[in-house]
């Protein structure tokens, strides 16, 4: 390998704006569908392409939580490798991760974090950012990461291998809540027993501002909110604050949680909310960022 410039590539939080629990295949995986869409907020990934051994180090907000975890499970170096692997190349340089999202946590930081490691090698390698194997490693790797590759508001199906395009998003302010409990998704899976499927429930018309977006996602729900409650009873507080917040359109868990989200139509209401949260809840994560429109190019 000749050694070049390093790689960057942001990791955005991932946001599942709704989320329909629509069935469950005879391996236990469940079908989903929902409205994924990604914050300006997320971790930060940089790839220096070196010849040797593939190297991850992490640092940030968040690193703490990943102590500990043998770097070779990380899915970073997982995607990398099976990239690799894939091709019939070697993995090999330095990537460096920056924390700063929550782990496990519902905005799928580790999955935007391996989607972040396969566009930089998709870039290092020259190939195009849709080139279909990504998504099938991705696939492999996650049910997330298929989405987060793509790193723009999407509607997934499936198990969220089934990516298709969704309206553009209106401009959106959003605050992020977690109340610093990692809450495993497989437990919110399990936890929600047999309760009953809901429909899919795509959007038939386009938001143009905030307000009608919140509108659209009150029609609709999270189908993982009671069972991450039994997980987390802590959730429900962290909803309250978000709802009693001043500008609040709409608050909502996201994924299994225990994040979740606010949405605003201005940066000044969801900045002060994000501060009224911390200084209340000074052991909670609360951060306001805004959705990422769906122009921007991931990196
Ligand atoms: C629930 C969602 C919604 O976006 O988000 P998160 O809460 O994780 O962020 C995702 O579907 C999670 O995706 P991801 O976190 O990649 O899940 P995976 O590692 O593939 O699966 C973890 C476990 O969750 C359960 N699982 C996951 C996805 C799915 N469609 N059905 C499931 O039943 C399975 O028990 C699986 O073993
Ligand atoms: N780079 C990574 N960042 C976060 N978690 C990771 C990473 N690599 C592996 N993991 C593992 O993946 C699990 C799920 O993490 P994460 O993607 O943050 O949550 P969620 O799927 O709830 O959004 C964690 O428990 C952690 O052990």
């Amino acid at each position: 390998m000749t050694d070049t410039a390093p790689i960057l590539e942001a990791a955005p939080a991932k946001l599942n704006l709704y989320l329909h629990v629509t069935g469950k295949r005879p391996d236990g995986f469940h079908m989903l569908d929902s409205l994924a869409a990604f914050t300006e907020l997320g971790d930060a990934l940089t790839l220096e392409p070196q010849a040797g051994e593939l190297t991850l180090t992490i640092t940030g907000p968040f690193a703490a939580s990943l102590v500990g975890e043998d770097p070779a499970d990380n899915l970073v170096i997982r995607a990398a490798r099976r990239l690799a692997d894939t091709l019939g190349r070697r993995a090999e340089g330095r990537i460096a991760l920056t924390k700063n999202l929550p782990v496990a946590s519902g905005i799928g930081g580790g999955s935007a974090d391996a989607a972040a490691c396969l566009r930089a090698l998709a870039r290092l390698w020259g190939l195009p950012a849709d080139a279909p194997v990504l998504f099938e490693v991705a696939a492999g790797l996650g049910a997330d990461i298929p989405v987060c590759v793509v790193g723009r508001s999407r509607y997934f199906g499936g198990v969220g291998d089934q990516l298709a395009a969704a309206p553009p998003l209106p401009e959106t302010h959003v605050v992020l809540v977690n109340p610093n409990v990692p809450v495993p998704t497989p437990a919110v899976f399990k936890a929600r027993g047999a309760a009953p499927f809901s429909q899919p429930a795509r959007f038939s018309q386009t938001p143009n501002d905030a307000a009608t977006l919140a509108d659209l996602l009150r029609a609709r729900g999270n189908d993982l909110t009671a069972p991450a409650l039994t997980v987390a009873p802590v959730i429900a507080d962290v909803l309250s604050a978000l709802e009693h917040s001043d500008g609040c359109l709409l608050a909502r868990l996201s994924g299994s949680g225990a994040t979740c989200f606010a949405l605003y139509a201005t940066a000044t209401e969801a900045e002060s909310a994000a501060a009224r949260i911390r200084a209340a809840e000074p052991g909670w994560w609360a951060q306001a960022t805004r959705l990422r429109s769906d122009d921007c190019t991931p990196g």
